[in-house]
């Protein structure tokens, strides 16, 4: 009998898998690997909405938690995933500054936003309006993250790559058998995977595809992720992810010639010097039609529980979440009613 059987082996099964782990309970994790928003994303935690300027609730609480996970993480896998680094924000007008300055004075905002202007900082991006710089900020490396977790699984005899069949699982008041296995607990963490699930897919998770390139910029030289109409993060060794473009209607994996040319076009309004794509990705970030998460317990079955939803912020998303429920399975507390799949009962 293990503790728990966790299905999804992206950030936010992985998540789970951590706080589990780090409690002493056993766990097995399941993953096909067929479609994975985690391995797509540029990984990019930022507390601040640079669209409008506003904050976001309990910023400081999940950068908290998500530094000190990474770092366990780090430790324990022996990789560097968790890599600080600045944003600057590209302002479109004079108007934006203004509204800029305004926005770092306001409580829960003035930790991020700083208040001196970046100006002429690299000779190959525009920018005739400036730079806000927005601190405590940064990117996990994601596809490096699965890559070192997945094995360490493995080694650990507890990761399966494989599709886990939810029509097999017998579910009873005090555990769950799958096949060989008996468990505790199942946590459902398969992202947009979730639509084939019977047991949760009545909740709303839309589903949104987003596009990434991967180019190589020699003379570029960033040292910090620049946000214009697009974001370009520097990776290392000339290597830039750039993105991401958003698709509410089309719920396939492929990367499409539309997505390429759109960020080619946004990329063109934001750096001058040559350079040369050298990869294309896309995936479904699994959002929700109200923007917040979805995690519990299932209404008829304790023992089944759910966390998905993590939208368009799974870096600082996973660990908030993953530790939320399982104090709320291990302990009883109460899940905010904002987050709660019960809102959607
Ligand atoms: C282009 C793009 C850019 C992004 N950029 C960022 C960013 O900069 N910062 C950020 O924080 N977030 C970003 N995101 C969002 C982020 O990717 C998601 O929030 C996060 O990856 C969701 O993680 P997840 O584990 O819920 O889902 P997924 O990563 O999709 O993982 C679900 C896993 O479950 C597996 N699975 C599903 N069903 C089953 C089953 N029955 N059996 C076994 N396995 C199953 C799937 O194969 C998959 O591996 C981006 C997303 C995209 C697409």
């Amino acid at each position: 009998m293990i503790d728990y059987i966790v299905v999804g082996g992206g950030l936010a099964g992985i998540a789970m898998a951590e706080t589990v782990l780090a409690k002493g309970k056993s766990v097995a994790v399941f993953d096909s690997g067929l479609a994975n928003a985690s391995g797509v994303a540029a990984g990019v935690y930022n507390p601040v909405i640079l669209k409008r300027f506003s904050g976001l609730q309990h910023a400081q609480e999940q950068l908290e938690g998500l530094r000190v996970f990474y770092e366990r993480l780090e430790a324990r896998l022996g990789v560097k995933v968790n890599f600080p680094m600045p944003i600057l924000r590209r302002f479109f007008s004079v108007e934006e500054q203004n509204n800029w300055f305004a926005a770092s004075d306001r409580p829960g905002l003035s930790d991020f936003l700083s208040t001196q202007l970046v100006k002429d900082h690299y000779a190959y991006v525009e920018s005739p309006f400036d730079f806000g710089l927005v601190t405590h900020t940064g990117y996990v490396d994601t596809q490096a993250l699965l890559r070192a977790y997945h094995s360490y699984l493995q080694d650990k005899g507890c990761f399966f790559r494989t599709s886990f069949n939810p029509q097999e699982l017998v579910v009873s008041d005090d555990g769950v058998a799958y096949q060989d296995l008996r468990a505790h607990h199942v946590v459902f963490a398969e992202g947009f995977g979730l639509k084939s699930n019977p047991y949760f897919n009545h909740l709303p998770l839309n589903g949104t595809k987003g596009e990434v390139l991967l180019i190589r910029a020699p003379k570029l030289s960033l040292d910090a992720i620049i946000k214009g109409n697009v974001f370009v993060l520097p990776m290392g060794s000339d290597l830039y992810k750039v993105g991401a473009t958003y698709n509410w209607e089309d719920k396939t994996t492929e990367a499409t010639p539309a997505a390429r040319q759109e960020l080619i076009e946004k990329l063109t309004e934001l750096i001058s010097c040559d350079y040369e794509i050298v990869d294309q990705q896309a995936g479904i970030r699994p959002t929700v039609k109200d923007r917040k998460p979805l995690l519990g317990t299932h209404a008829q079955y304790n023992r089944l529980h759910l966390l998905n939803g993590l939208g368009t912020r799974g870096v600082m998303l996973g660990p908030y979440c993953a530790q939320i429920l399982f104090e709320h399975i291990e302990q009883g507390t109460a899940i905010p009613a904002s987050l709660d799949i019960k809102r959607f009962a």
